[in-house]
């Protein structure tokens, strides 16, 4: 029988730890969340990430900016919040509106503000092993292996994808792990083969329901990073769930599962900065 990993019961372990920490403190923690445009997924994520901090103690600060914002209001934005010294965190939500670079955004983020981890000074510590802010969902799923003493040290690691968000950062945190670890990727010729050689399988492929059966190792743990949602409005992975669960031996669903953690660990480095 699959273990069935809950990211929204772990989410919730980690936010009242976080919570009870930053009770302990005698100061306050402030993160900036700037939201330009109405895409709807973005003002739901924006949302969660606002009750979190109220739930944790964390005060956060709403910057909503019209779609027709333009790239050198959104970074004058940015270096005013830089440059305040009660801000501990900032947080532009993604995506953009096309007219505006995200990366060049990214960088105007001063790094020990950068909670969201992906600035490239905290993604160039990641790989060479010093502190800095780590990626969240990457961040969260070594976390659920590791809150359900899923064993990764050793480990043969395929990752599908190699996204900038998650599929590198995660590559880079299971290596840190001492797993052994192969990134798969669009291009990749007998994907099959070399994901049915996984012990832990890690799919950020932006495919709903992509990865069946023929894919995975029996016993395999299987980690879907895709959200996807279909005509009638429920929601999918990258991994067909129901054909996958026969053969693995724990697998994260989707609602439910690496989502809530992405919160939890933007949470995690928020307080991590409010204590530096
Ligand atoms: N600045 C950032 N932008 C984006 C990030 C990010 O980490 N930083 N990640 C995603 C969106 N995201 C957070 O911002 C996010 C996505 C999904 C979830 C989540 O809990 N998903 C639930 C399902 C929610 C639903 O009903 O749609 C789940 O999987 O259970 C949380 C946060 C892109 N942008």
């Amino acid at each position: 029988m699959a273990i069935i990993i809950d990211g929204k019961k772990i989410s919730t372990e980690i936010k009242d730890e976080l919570k009870e920490k930053v009770a302990s403190l005698n100061k306050d923690i402030t993160l900036c969340v700037i939201q330009v445009g109405s895409d709807p997924a973005s003002t739901i994520y924006v949302n969660n990430k606002k009750k979190a901090c109220e739930y944790i103690g964390i005060k956060s600060l709403s910057y909503e900016l019209p779609n027709e914002t333009t790239e050198e209001e959104l970074i004058g934005l940015v270096e005013e919040l830089n440059n305040q010294p009660n801000v501990n965190g900032i947080l532009v939500q993604l995506p953009l509106p096309k007219h505006i670079n995200e990366d060049k955004i990214i960088q105007t983020i001063a790094p020990h503000k950068d909670v969201d981890g992906f600035h490239p000074e905290n993604v160039g510590r990641l790989s060479i092993g010093q502190k800095g802010f780590v990626s969240c969902t990457p961040a969260g799923i070594v976390q659920l292996l590791k809150r359900y003493n899923i064993p990764i040290e050793g480990k043969e690691c395929v990752v599908v994808g190699r996204s900038n968000i998650v599929g590198k950062p995660i590559a880079m945190l299971m290596l840190r792990e001492n797993a052994t670890v192969t990134v798969c990727h669009s291009r990749t010729k007998d994907l099959k083969e070399i994901t049915k050689r996984a012990d832990i399988l890690i799919v950020a492929i932006g495919k709903p329901k992509f990865i069946t059966k023929e894919y995975v190792k029996e016993g395999a743990v299987v980690i879907d990073v895709g959200i996807h949602r279909n005509e009638d409005n429920k929601l999918c992975g990258d991994v067909d769930f129901d054909d996958v669960i026969e053969k693995v031996s724990a697998i994260t669903p989707v609602p439910g599962g690496v989502g809530p953690m992405t919160i939890a660990m933007l949470m995690h480095n928020c307080v991590e900065s409010g204590i530096a």
